[in-house]
């Protein structure tokens, strides 16, 4: 079974203005409200692919239950701890650019904490854990590292999609993949980063650090594989841009739950390089048909 797990859920506002004014009244050309935080976009587009998943995580007040409402209503098996502040919303303008402004997330306290690593302790060895996103700066920035010890106990499999020290933290504890996007790996060792080349060899030392599978995504440019054996580059397939939010976590899911279904890692590749562009040519995250549809336009070919 893959669980997801988001520690910072969050509305994402999407609000469409023709031309920002700012320090003056702008009028929304279009705006929309979807459920959001990496983990959860992970559990919609699990569910989409048909991969059974249970989505865990922290909600509170009447965002969270929006939250909730739309995952029971696409028929994703919840269990998340509930919190007593509000979950947050966070914005995502669109003005021609994309502009995004993320909340800081609700207080949890200490008994809520505990109350989602006791959940982990029912894990097995068939299971795969997905830690996605920003930890709410209440809950400390070693959080991860709590959930971690206790999926290793249990003998189950993790992918962690976060920034910083977060992500370097868990990185000995041999996650089976990351997916820093080219400027996330850039600020991660604090260089700049001019092509492939060195975006292998960042990429490398993800894997001389602990990490199974390191997948760089490149938004446009599709996105490369590194493993112990081989590079791999997928190409993007064509379509209109509408809305990127979310086209990271479509690639993470694509990508692990054709893993977990297959083992193969360049199927896997190939389907979460068709889940990431499909949510990115959707005003929502990606249908399955959609998905379906650009597989056969994305390519997979050793760098
Ligand atoms: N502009 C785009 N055109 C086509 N595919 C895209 C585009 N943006 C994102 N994608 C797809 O989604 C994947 C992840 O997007 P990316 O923006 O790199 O990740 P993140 O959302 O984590 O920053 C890409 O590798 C690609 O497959
Ligand atoms: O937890 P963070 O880092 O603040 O990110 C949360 C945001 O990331 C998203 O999950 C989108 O992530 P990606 O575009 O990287 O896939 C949004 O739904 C959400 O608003």
């Amino acid at each position: 079974m893959i669980y997801t797990v988001t520690l910072n859920p969050s509305i994402d506002y999407i609000v469409e203005v023709e031309d920002l004014k700012l320090d003056a009244l702008n009028r929304m050309k279009r705006d929309l409200k979807l459920p959001g935080g990496k983990g959860i976009n992970v559990s919609r587009i699990l569910s989409r692919l048909g991969v059974e998943n249970t989505a865990w995580g922290f909600l509170g007040g009447f965002t969270g239950r929006f939250i909730e409402d739309v995952l029971k209503s696409e028929s994703i098996v919840t269990d998340f701890v509930n919190v007593q502040d509000d979950t947050r919303i966070n914005i995502k303008l669109k003005h021609g650019g994309e502009t995004e402004i993320n909340g800081q997330g609700p207080q949890i306290g200490d008994k809520e904490a505990h109350a989602l690593v006791e959940k982990l302790r029912a894990l097995t060895e068939e299971d795969i854990v997905v830690l996605s996103g920003s930890v709410p700066p209440s809950l400390g920035g070693s959080f991860y590292d709590r959930l971690i010890a206790v999926i290793k106990e249990r003998g189950a499999k993790f992918v962690i999609d976060t920034t910083g020290d977060a992500l370097l933290q868990a990185l000995p504890h041999g996650p089976l993949l990351v997916k820093p996007n080219h400027h996330e790996l850039a600020e991660l060792f604090g260089v700049e980063i001019e092509g492939q080349e060195d975006l292998i060899k960042y990429g490398r030392k993800l894997l001389e650090k602990g990490a199974k599978n390191v997948l760089i995504s490149m938004a446009g440019d599709g996105a490369l594989l590194v493993t112990e054996e081989q590079v791999y580059h997928a190409n993007v397939p064509k379509g209109e841009v509408r809305n990127s939010v979310g086209a990271g976590d479509s690639m993470i899911a694509g990508f692990v739950g054709t893993l977990a279904k297959t083992n193969n890692p360049l199927e896997a590749l190939r389907t979460g390089t068709a889940s990431g562009s499909a949510t990115a040519f959707s005003d929502d995250l990606a249908e399955r048909a959609k998905i379906d549809s650009l597989l056969s336009q994305v390519q997979v070919n050793p760098v």
